[in-house]
């Protein structure tokens, strides 16, 4: 089988190289798996709670250490691995705050007078297959609720960030979580599915592309296990005549260069309302050009590289079929370096239906934009789409705000901001955007058995 490399996107350097676990070595791990959760499902969540929160503290201890390595296996700026180790560590002071208060029983009282009670049991392990692009906080928004609530995790981490995934496994040890608990398998997607027969995985939790999605899915649901998808999108911005326009503007740069715009919420689409179209494409455009690119070590940097040179061309495949197509490039549109991960920031305009940029994900900095004449043709164009995954829209008519987030199928609005996560707000999508919610108190029900108790 061939080796599992960690490679620097911005050098093309391999950094490091890992023999995938042998059948022997994954039996090992999966009995651990199954001994470790007869034992953690009977520890008080209290306790639970008290180690989540430690690796909370160890994440934030060793920020510049985790940050540095995110930033060398993937590529982002440095800045935005400390916010993501950051954030981590928020998920885990999130859920040792509310888990107990999230999985304690609900009291139901029946018509006849009879009572009856729901308790939250964990199910055992759940296998995290997860990917690159937040290799950190992807891992602990699964982790923190599905550890908390007596479960125990089996990471398969997408194969360019090995080494944030023995990190990640190696931040629970640290933090006193029993050994077994949570354990990266560095495995290919072979063996992944694999899992998905053995009777000691009882449920999964995928974020990643649909292909991977639907094999994924497909195996758990042929073993009857439940999964949980996470996966494209191609998020709508849309912008009303009555909007703030400059901060409107301002915003939408952050939320499509977030991650060099390799998020599944970054803002892809950008819907605008024609009477300030010109307006809001030159502050866009001025905002996107005033940002710097370099190394992503240097502080100074605002871009640096995409996760992997063959996303870099795969990204520029779809603007050249568009362009064939008719789509118009307003800035950038330069073909990559073969064999280099960095890539042009690129607008494109004029975007015809049937274009890869109509209609597929754009996982990168390319921004798409769209005219149109009112706030129904926005929403038309917004849910012309196969993914349902969020949506920001601008307007300082607040009540028409809401009223057009009801008619966006998605699986959340952000009015006046740009869509971000954040542990309270329940997360996911709909359409191929995928089924189920991370984070909130809906993350933490996702993988227990809620068992009714009838009391009499
Ligand atoms: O690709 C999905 C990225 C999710 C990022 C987030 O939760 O903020």
């Amino acid at each position: 089988m061939s080796k599992i490399q960690s490679i620097n996107p911005w050098n093309g350097k391999v950094i490091k190289e890992f023999a995938p676990l042998s059948p022997g070595e994954i039996e090992t791990k999966l009995e651990l798996s199954e001994s470790t959760f007869q034992s953690w499902k009977r520890i008080p969540v209290s306790e639970r709670a008290s180690l989540i929160k430690r690796a909370g503290e160890i994440l934030r201890k060793n920020k510049e250490e985790y940050a540095r390595l995110i930033t060398l296996e993937m590529g982002k700026i440095i800045r935005e691995s400390r916010a993501e180790v950051e954030k981590c560590a928020w998920a885990c002071d999130y859920y040792a705050e509310h888990a107990e208060e999230f999985l304690s029983p609900e009291r139901i009282k029946l018509p006849d007078g009879k009572k009856a009670k729901i308790i939250h049991q964990p199910l055992g392990a759940i296998l995290a297959v997860m990917p690159w692009n937040f290799p950190f906080w992807q891992v602990f928004r699964f982790a923190a609720p599905t550890l908390t609530a007596g479960n125990v995790g089996i990471l398969k981490h997408a194969s360019n960030v090995p080494q944030c995934a023995l990190a990640i496994e190696s931040i629970f040890r640290e933090a006193g979580f029993p050994e077994g608990v949570f354990q990266s398998f560095l495995i290919d997607s072979k063996a992944t599915l694999s899992l998905l027969e053995d009777d000691r995985v009882k449920a999964v939790s995928l974020t990643g592309s649909e292909k991977a999605g639907a094999a994924v899915s497909g195996s758990a649901g042929k073993n009857i296990k439940k999964s949980l998808l996470e996966l494209g999108g191609s998020d709508p911005f849309i912008v009303l005549a009555d909007a703030d326009i400059p901060l409107a503007a301002e915003t939408a740069v952050k939320a499509r260069m977030v991650n060099f715009g390799q998020s599944c919420i970054a803002a892809k689409r950008f819907i605008i309302e024609e009477s300030v179209y010109e307006e809001f494409l030159k502050l866009f455009t001025e905002n996107i050009i005033q940002l710097k690119s370099g190394d992503p070590m240097e502080e100074s940097s605002d871009y640096a590289c995409m996760a992997r040179p063959d996303l870099a061309s795969e990204l520029y495949e779809q603007i050249e079929k568009s362009v064939e197509l008719g789509a118009k490039i307003h800035l950038g549109g330069q073909k990559p370096i073969k064999g280099s991960a960095e890539f042009i920031p690129t607008i494109l305009s004029d975007i015809p239906e049937g274009s890869p940029a109509y209609s597929e994900e754009l996982f990168g900095p390319v921004a798409t934009f769209f005219k149109v004449k009112n706030a129904t043709e926005a929403i038309r164009i917004a849910n012309a789409t196969e993914f349902g995954l969020a949506a920001s829209i601008w307007t300082s008519d607040l009540k028409k705000g809401e009223t057009l987030a009801g008619e966006i199928e998605s699986g959340a609005v952000f009015l006046n901001a740009m869509v971000a996560s954040q542990p309270a707000l329940p997360f996911g999508g709909i359409k191929k955007s995928g089924f189920g919610r991370e984070l909130g108190r809906q993350g933490i029900l996702e993988f227990v058995n809620a068992k009714t108790v009838y009391l009499g």
